[in-house]
């Protein structure tokens, strides 16, 4: 089990925000966290991440305590794509991409693993022609899939991915979940926050929905995204056709 979190709970100003949460993922799952705005999915993703303290429960990273690791360490467990992703300096892609070799070496220098590794990013979120364009002339879509190739070129077994194809166009969006599906079958483990429930319904290996700050359901696609469900959740109507495909519908006054 790469991850395990066992009943946390964290505030945020004085607020409690997530209550009581217990989940965990393994290599090979992709896992798609979805619920309402606000449900907490961002701030669960940032707990897992380590960058928010909890105020009660534990969190496990590669079978140690989290609380235990480095910085360095937890850099080279996991990688986590912020959901806004500000940029502080002009710098072009290339160097940009290669910050998520931070954890493995001499960030002043790259050495043909770095350089491997920033090159294979690069070409799999489809951004190989970007590597020399000032980052900070990128359009949305296209800086998101360079984002993408920073958080995969730490080549870390856990992916945390906040809205990792929100302002993508549709080829793209499917482009971005096959990648992440084939990351998790190559033997990752990948826990991304989607809006989108059809491709989250397509792709994901597991379903994690989030509610008021709590797992509402856990499992396969299937089990999780129910009619009931969807409706007591999201106040939408949803069914699977005869392919596997899901249309949602709103729920009629
Ligand atoms: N820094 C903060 N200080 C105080 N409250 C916060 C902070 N960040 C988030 N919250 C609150 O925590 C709750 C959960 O926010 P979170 O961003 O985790 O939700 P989300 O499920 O990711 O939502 P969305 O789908 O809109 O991105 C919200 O009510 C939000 O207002």
């Amino acid at each position: 089990m790469i991850l395990e979190l066992d009943h946390i709970s964290v505030s945020l100003k004085g607020r409690r925000i997530l209550n009581d949460i217990s989940m965990s993922a393994r290599e090979g799952e992709f896992i798609g966290l979805i619920g309402p705005n606000g449900a907490g999915k961002s701030t669960l993703l940032r707990t897992a991440a380590g960058l928010l303290p909890v105020e009660a429960g534990t969190r496990r990273l590669a079978g140690a305590a989290m609380e235990t690791l480095s910085p360095r360490e937890r850099a080279r467990a996991l990688s986590y794509l912020p959901q806004t992703r500000p940029l502080y300096w002009a710098m072009p892609v290339r160097s940009l991409v290669a910050l998520g070799r931070f954890a493995w070496g001499n960030p002043l220098t790259e050495d043909a693993r770095d350089a491997e590794a920033v090159d294979c990013a690069l070409a799999a979120c489809g951004a190989g022609h970007l590597a020399d364009r000032p980052a900070s002339e990128l359009s949305g879509g296209e800086l998101s899939r360079v984002h993408l190739a920073r958080a995969l070129a730490g080549e870390t077994p856990l992916l945390l991915a906040d809205e990792p194809a929100a302002a993508l166009d549709p080829a793209h969006q499917l482009s971005v979940m096959q990648l992440l599906r084939a990351k998790a079958e190559e033997g990752k483990a990948v826990i991304a926050a989607l809006h989108d429930l059809t491709l989250a319904a397509r792709y994901c290996t597991r379903i994690v929905m989030v509610h008021e700050g709590g797992v509402a359901a856990d499992g396969a696609p299937k089990d999780v995204l129910t009619d009931d469900q969807l409706q007591q959740v999201f106040r939408i109507r949803a069914r699977f056709d005869a392919e596997g495909g899901l249309a949602i519908h709103a729920l009629e006054n």
